[in-house]
């Protein structure tokens, strides 16, 4: 079996190499329709775009992508070719979680903004929203859940509309896929009447998806204080950011939510064992991340040791520093390990 590997995914080399006959690795970007002709399974991140335009001629069955997303993926397109593909549900849920969790507590001590008297929306309660809702409980703040497909099978109660959010929220974050159409349809969800519904100059949290946002309405809300400030990690035309925008959000980071080492971890281990599932392989590996160079963590607070853990401001002004280096960045990304790795001494809260 040949399997050709985006050339950025962790941990994945001595597994793969055990199970594939012949591996081949290259920038996500860089997969051609020459390079993936005779592969029979592709190991891919969110920059290869597997579509007609790559795969139409191709021995290719099979596509595991490392990532929660799949919108880079042409899903009918693999349907009618009989390509099976598979993402990595809740992977890295964690880590965005995580993201979270390190901007609302800087909200709470650079901004002000008081966490305990907050409300939040959630918009999209999967794997990341559930997470992100618990994070918000932990830190005191009153919490509203939309996430309409969820509404329609599980019934209203535990749910509110968009509206209401608009109406009723100080921090507004979004985990929605990216569903360019159809009934449930994300693409540019937050446009410029969107913002204009807002009722409390919210602060807008986006790491789900850059097109779930409009730019030039965010700019807008902004510029003209329908809201009060961004925490932005996904764009429109990545890598080709709106440095503008990126100029004046709180935070602004290339992409790296999701980018835990536990994360990362999980992604090739679910990719792998969908690889040998698909192919019938038994393969014997561990996929396991590295343990943090200093493993306990002293502070007086929660918050100092979760800031301590991961500060999304290195994140931040590394990318306002050199917003040219966003595809570096990310590929370079030092992997962060998550709360479960270290120990918290002396701590009071
Ligand atoms: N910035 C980063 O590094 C990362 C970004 N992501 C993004 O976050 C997204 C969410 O991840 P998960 O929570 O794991 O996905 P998930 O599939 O577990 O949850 C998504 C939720 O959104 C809801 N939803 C769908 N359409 C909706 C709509 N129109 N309005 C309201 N809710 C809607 C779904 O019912 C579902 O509950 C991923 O699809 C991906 O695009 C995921 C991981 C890392
Ligand atoms: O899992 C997802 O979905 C994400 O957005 C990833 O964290 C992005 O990672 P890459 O695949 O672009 O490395």
């Amino acid at each position: 079996m040949k399997v050709i590997v985006d050339n950025k995914i962790p941990f994945i080399k001595e597994a793969i190499e055990k199970i594939a006959d012949e591996v081949v690795y290259a920038p996500g970007k860089d997969f051609t329709p020459s390079l993936v002709k005779d592969a029979d399974a592709l190991i891919i991140r969110t920059r290869t775009h597997c579509n007609r335009g790559l795969l139409e001629g191709s021995k290719v069955k099979f596509i595991a992508t490392a990532t929660i997303g799949f919108d880079h993926i042409d899903t009918e397109y693999c349907r009618e070719a009989g390509i099976t593909w598979t993402n990595a549900p809740g992977c890295n849920s964690a880590s965005v979680a995580q993201y979270l969790h390190s901007s609302l507590i800087l909200l709470q001590e650079s901004k002000g903004i008081n966490l305990s008297e907050a409300t939040i929306g959630i918009i999209g309660v999967g794997n990341v929203g559930s997470k992100v809702a618990k994070v918000a409980q932990e830190l005191g703040m009153r919490i509203l859940l939309n996430d309409l497909p969820r509404e329609d099978k599980e019934g209203k109660q535990n749910f509110s509309s968009l509206q209401t959010l608009a109406k009723e929220c100080n921090v507004l974050t979004f985990h929605v896929p990216l569903y360019k159409e159809g009934k449930y349809r994300t693409y540019h969800l937050a446009d410029t009447a969107f913002f204009q519904s807002l009722k409390q100059k919210p602060v807008i949290i986006n790491t789900s998806r850059g097109e779930v946002i409009e730019t030039d309405a965010l700019l807008n809300a902004l510029e003209t204080k329908l809201i009060s400030d961004a925490i932005i990690d996904v764009w429109e035309n990545e890598p080709a950011i709106n440095l503008t925008l990126l100029k004046k959000v709180f935070l602004g980071t290339p992409h790296i939510a999701g980018y835990s080492a536990d994360g990362k971890a999980n992604a090739t281990r679910m990719s792998l064992d969908a690889l040998c599932r698909y192919f019938n392989i038994q393969a014997d590996y561990q996929i396991i991340p590295p343990a943090p160079s200093q493993p306990q963590i002293t502070a007086e607070t929660l918050s100092d040791a979760y800031l301590q853990i991961y500060d999304p401001r290195q994140d931040s002004n590394a990318l306002k520093t050199h917003p040219e280096l966003f595809e570096k960045l990310r590929g370079d990304y030092p992997l962060r390990r998550e709360k479960k790795a270290y120990t918290i001494l002396n701590h009071s809260e």
